[in-house]
């Protein structure tokens, strides 16, 4: 059986420009779309399979990235974007038309990601931007209705797509959350 992780991906990870310069995140609709400027490259793309990030029909995982928040502005359509959960740590910011999230943003100043607006680089118009480069909150896809009988097949699809599988986030970005807790701790 063909373990579809995410349309971007399945065919392979398509490796980034290296020099992305910024784009334009576009909704679905097929008129008034949201239109999301992004100024940069982004950071720390993965594959994340929790249940509140978005994901195109058919994924199991969402696709999504971070970027400095003063580097997004909604472009066009603003109007049309509604926030998903505004007691979520990130508030997503989603099209009423067809329910694509434009972007996730963190108002807690407090939070280790603060500063950090979240993305889904398919939404791009252009294409060059930075690929994904590990998977996180595996486990969570059981939650989405995934059989845990599957979770083999798809551990073993990501590392052959070279998307390290990690059940939280990467060791990388949980050192840097550890490090925020503890000089939050020490001031
Ligand atoms: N198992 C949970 C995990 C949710 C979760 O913790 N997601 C992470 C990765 S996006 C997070 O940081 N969530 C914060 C938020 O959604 O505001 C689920 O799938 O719903
Ligand atoms: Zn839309
Ligand atoms: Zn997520």
């Amino acid at each position: 059986m063909t373990v579809h992780i995410h349309p971007s991906v399945d065919n392979g990870v398509k490796q980034g420009s290296g020099n992305f310069a910024g784009g334009t995140l576009v909704c679905k609709c097929a008129d008034k779309k949201v239109k999301v400027g992004v100024k940069g490259d982004v950071a720390h793309n993965h594959a994340c399979g929790c249940t509140k990030c978005w994901k195109p029909a058919g994924a199991t995982f969402s696709v999504v990235a971070v970027v400095p928040r003063e580097n997004v502005t909604v472009l066009e359509n603003g109007d049309k974007l509604k926030i998903v959960d505004a007691a979520a740590v990130i508030q997503r910011h989603a099209c009423t038309g067809c329910g694509t999230h434009m972007y996730g943003r963190i108002e807690n100043k407090g939070h280790p990601f603060y500063g950090l607006d979240f993305i889904h680089p398919e939404l791009f118009q252009e294409s060059g931007s930075a690929a994904p480069g590990f998977a996180a909150f595996v486990s969570s896809v059981i939650e989405s209705g995934v059989k845990p009988a599957e979770m083999a097949g798809i551990r073993s699809r990501l590392k052959e797509l070279g998307l390290e599988p990690y059940d939280c986030l990467s060791p990388a970005l949980m050192d840097a959350i550890a490090t925020h807790v503890a000089k939050s701790k020490a001031a």
